[in-house]
């Protein structure tokens, strides 16, 4: 039975339509990862479920509750990382922590989040004096205090630099490790990519594709970018992509100097067949890589829009 349904969610402000017929399920133990351009509905979902908002029609429910009939064990049950405005800038961390534990009849031990979040070292500091990336693993540390089964991170990395959002990642992955669900918005694909057994990728309100990032990646093309550097010169390179060219998996080839791309259905089958045309020839490959397409092709391909972080 899955953790969470979301059955056609809709939601309006005035004439701006936010949130129009979302439906998703969510398995226990997963990441589930909401993506979208800004304005595309993905906090207004989040809010929906969370129970912070009511949808002008459709239906939440975690298990066997829901909003209308079991709010209270349902905020037992999930944690919400609270906006980073609603820290206590003059407590200190671990002071948040235990602020926010004592709403809870159980909750974890303050140490035991302190860890996970990687700040027992800074339980003392207050929290005006954090970093961008401190004040959101403590937020994340917040979300957990209750002992949730399913965790929601609201843009958990926006604005964070490369480092503080991997330290990110690091708590988001050990979570899964102990078995939580999280739900997780964000603006970057790579992390999508990296972190999420499933992603929904949500455009104007609407959810435009949906399934792991592989399928996803898989579903858009079986086609690979193959690059192949030739040591001896351009010559050479026109030679290799004429019989590339002939090859029933290679859909098509550019060349630029030395190096040629080719794009193949076949990746494998092509090196093995092009790697036995240069040596027959005694053309020596210099370098060679196989690019994989990644979630932002798939974004692309999906909405015909760029993707912007
Ligand atoms: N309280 C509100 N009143 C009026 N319009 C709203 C309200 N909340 C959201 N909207 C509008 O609904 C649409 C969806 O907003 P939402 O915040 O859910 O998108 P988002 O995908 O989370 O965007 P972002 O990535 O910028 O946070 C936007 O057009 C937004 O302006």
């Amino acid at each position: 039975m899955p953790v969470l349904e979301v059955n056609h969610l809709h939601k309006t402000f005035g004439a701006v339509t936010a949130v129009e017929d979302i439906s998703f399920s969510v398995e226990a133990g997963e990441i589930f990862t909401i993506i979208g351009p800004n304005g595309a509905g993905k906090t207004t979902t989040l809010e929906m479920i969370e129970g912070l908002q009511t949808p002008d029609r459709g239906s939440v429910a975690f298990g066997s509750l829901d909003w209308k009939r079991n709010a209270d064990q349902i905020k037992m049950t999930i944690g919400v990382q609270p906006q980073s405005g609603a820290l206590f800038d003059l407590l200190s961390v671990e002071e948040n922590l235990d602020l926010f534990a004592s709403f809870y009849p159980k909750a974890t031990p303050t140490a035991t989040v302190l860890e996970m979040i990687n700040m027992t070292d800074q339980r003392n500091k207050h929290v005006k004096k954090l970093s961008g990336g401190q004040r959101q693993r403590l937020a994340i540390g917040l979300a957990m205090i209750n002992d949730p089964t399913v965790i929601f991170l609201d843009e958990p990395t926006t604005g964070l630099d490369p480092q503080a959002r991997r330290n990110i990642w690091d708590i988001i992955l050990k979570l899964k490790g102990l078995g939580k669900t999280t739900i997780l918005t964000t603006h970057y694909m790579e992390e999508a990519e990296k972190l999420s057994d499933r992603v929904c990728i949500v455009d104007q309100g609407k959810i435009v594709s949906l399934d792991t990032p592989a399928a996803l990646i898989d579903r858009l093309t079986k086609e690979r970018e193959v690059r192949l550097s030739l040591m001896d010169g351009e010559k050479a390179a026109e030679v290799t992509e004429q019989m590339a060219l002939l090859h029933p998996a290679v859909v098509r080839a550019n060349r630029e100097g030395p190096t040629l791309k080719i794009w193949t259905t076949q990746p494998e089958e092509t090196l093995y067949d092009l790697f036995g045309f240069t040596k027959d020839r005694g053309f020596r490959v210099e370098q060679i890589s196989i690019r994989e397409m990644s979630l932002e092709d798939v974004f692309i391909a999906f909405t015909g829009k760029e993707w912007r972080d």
